[in-house]
């Protein structure tokens, strides 16, 4: 079984899939194409599974890919939990430059679906996170691109103290949406 929940972002959803529990532990199907057509209406070739694994404090994001290597992403996490927060980047759409976080865990199982012109980022907020999701590009280094995670624009409440922050050098750097013109 698995279900769908809308997010406020337009094409954007959180995706619960049946969990078993039982004296040992649990089961899941954490990905079935069948199923994944059947409940989304999408017709998608994943072709690349990425993971990471973080500590408490590391903000990974916010992150896209630019152009035709714009990806779309199928987000979960392993183990631990995360604040995931999505952006609507797609001057068309009517949620452009809205965000949408969501907790994702290992205890909830949630997955949320990221379209292909969204930007994407997580903060970690359990001790160690393993963060897994399926992309349905493939990565071009020279299309990587990204939004300050502080944009004022955005403004995101990442529920976080921003001295505890971990970030990479490249993501402190990250430009905001009006320097790239959005
Ligand atoms: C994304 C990616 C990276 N790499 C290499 C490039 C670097 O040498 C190293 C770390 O890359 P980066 O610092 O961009 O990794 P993250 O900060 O986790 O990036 C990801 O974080 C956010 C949350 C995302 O949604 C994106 O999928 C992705 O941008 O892995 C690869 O070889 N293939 C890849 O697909």
């Amino acid at each position: 079984m698995l279900k769908l929940e809308t997010t406020p972002l337009k094409d954007c959803f959180i995706l619960k899939p049946s969990v078993f529990e039982d004296h040992r532990g649990t089961f899941q199907e954490s990905f079935s194409q069948r199923r994944f057509e059947e409940v989304t209406g999408l017709h998608i070739n994943f072709v690349q599974d990425n993971q990471s694994t973080s500590t408490k404090g590391v903000l990974r994001g916010l992150h896209f890919q630019k152009g035709p290597f714009a990806q779309a992403k199928l987000v979960r996490i392993v183990l631990g939990k995360v604040l995931d927060v999505v952006v609507d980047l797609r001057p068309g759409s009517p949620t452009f430059k809205r965000s949408f976080k969501t907790i994702l865990s290992s205890e909830n199982h949630h997955q949320l679906f990221v379209p292909a012109g969204f930007a994407h980022g997580f903060l970690t907020l359990s001790e160690t996170s393993v963060f897994a999701y399926k992309c349905d590009r493939y990565y071009h280094q020279e299309a990587d691109a990204g939004v300050f995670w502080k944009d004022p624009d955005l403004n995101i409440d990442w529920e976080f103290p921003e001295e505890k922050l971990i970030l990479s050098e490249k993501d402190a750097q990250l430009p905001h949406l009006k320097d790239l013109g959005l």
